[in-house]
């Protein structure tokens, strides 16, 4: 047996490729990702499936986007795939280009290759300047212009603006997004326990299911930030799957399950679903200071559970 102790092995990720995504981008910002092992993958659950296998310790996944709203890909998978911790978020502004095989012109496009959520998201100038094109979807916004210069049946592809580094394609034309000032927000997804320290600027995801036939219970489960002063960022519906009519519900919460009264609502609503999933909680990308009423200070919950005690104790005079 050797007298040495194994080295930790080396982190890696996963993030969708290849190279020149906006999910790299994303995965730039992340300062102990540089130097290691980087996966380029197909889609989010080959990502999320390389973390619960082992192969990656953490995977960079895209969430939301400012135009298109969230990804149902990653809400589901997020839903589905337990053990699964969100460590940190990035914000990647996207905008995109237009390319095409060299000697294209925009007179030329027919069939345009695309991510799904890029195209949603150019879909004013799209309809505008190319009326009665089809689309090609593709894995991600990068696979979509590769494959102009392999097997593609399309004319053209949506793309990052860096992408011509990468590939000897043309750009027809720049910033055809719908919203000049698009914003995607990533996740960074461990199997990692360790829960990042609070830092003032926190935010905590959940998916939470409703109890089945209880009038009213969306608003009860509201109900369990709103009575402990904690605000909500994000709040979207997802189907279950299994029959209609039946949703959970993906949530951000500003704070961290540390604050007293993060800790709270969740007890709250551990009590009133059937079936809450913590996520995670994690700083913050716009690093913007969570504001709160006072009346929702940790002391004002330490306090009240002291008094409770108290009420409990025989040997205790005061309050
Ligand atoms: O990371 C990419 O480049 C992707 O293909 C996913 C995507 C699609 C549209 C906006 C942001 C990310």
């Amino acid at each position: 047996m050797s007298d040495q102790s194994p080295t930790p092995a080396e982190s890696s990720y996963s993030y969708l490729g290849p190279a020149g995504t906006f999910t790299e981008a994303a995965l730039k910002q992340v300062p102990d990702a540089a130097g290691k092992t980087w996966h380029a993958v197909n889609n989010v659950a080959e990502a999320l499936a390389d973390v619960v296998s082992g192969r990656s310790t953490a995977a960079m996944i895209a969430m939301e986007n400012s135009v298109d709203g969230g990804v149902s890909a990653t809400q589901d998978a997020l839903a589905n795939v337990p053990g699964l911790r969100i460590i940190g978020e990035y914000l990647v502004p996207v905008n995109f280009v237009l390319v095409a095989r060299p000697g294209t012109t925009l007179a030329d496009v027919r069939t345009v290759n695309a991510h799904p959520v890029a195209y949603a998201q150019c879909g004013t100038w799209l309809n505008e300047t190319l009326p009665g094109h089809g689309h090609i979807p593709a894995s991600s916004n990068v696979a979509a212009a590769a494959a102009l210069l392999n097997d593609s049946h399309a004319d053209a592809a949506i793309a990052p603006p860096g992408i011509t580094e990468h590939y000897p394609l043309e750009v027809l034309a720049e910033d055809i997004g719908d919203n000049g000032n698009a914003v995607t927000r990533f996740v960074l997804v461990s199997r990692s326990r360790a829960i990042p320290a609070p830092t003032g600027a926190d935010k905590t995801s959940l998916i939470v299911e409703l109890p089945d036939d209880v009038s009213g219970s969306l608003l009860g489960m509201l109900e369990q930030f709103s009575t402990r002063g904690v605000n909500l960022s994000l709040i979207q519906s997802r189907p279950i799957g299994d029959s209609l009519g039946r949703y959970r519900f993906i949530i951000d919460a500003d704070g961290h399950i540390a604050d007293e009264r993060m800790a709270d609502a969740l007890l709250g609503l551990r009590r009133f679903s059937p079936n809450v999933i913590f996520l995670g909680s994690y700083p913050r990308a716009d690093k913007q200071t969570i504001e709160f009423t006072s009346r929702y200070d940790d002391a004002i919950f330490i306090e009240a559970r002291q008094w409770l005690r108290g009420l409990l104790d025989p040997n205790h005079t005061a309050g």
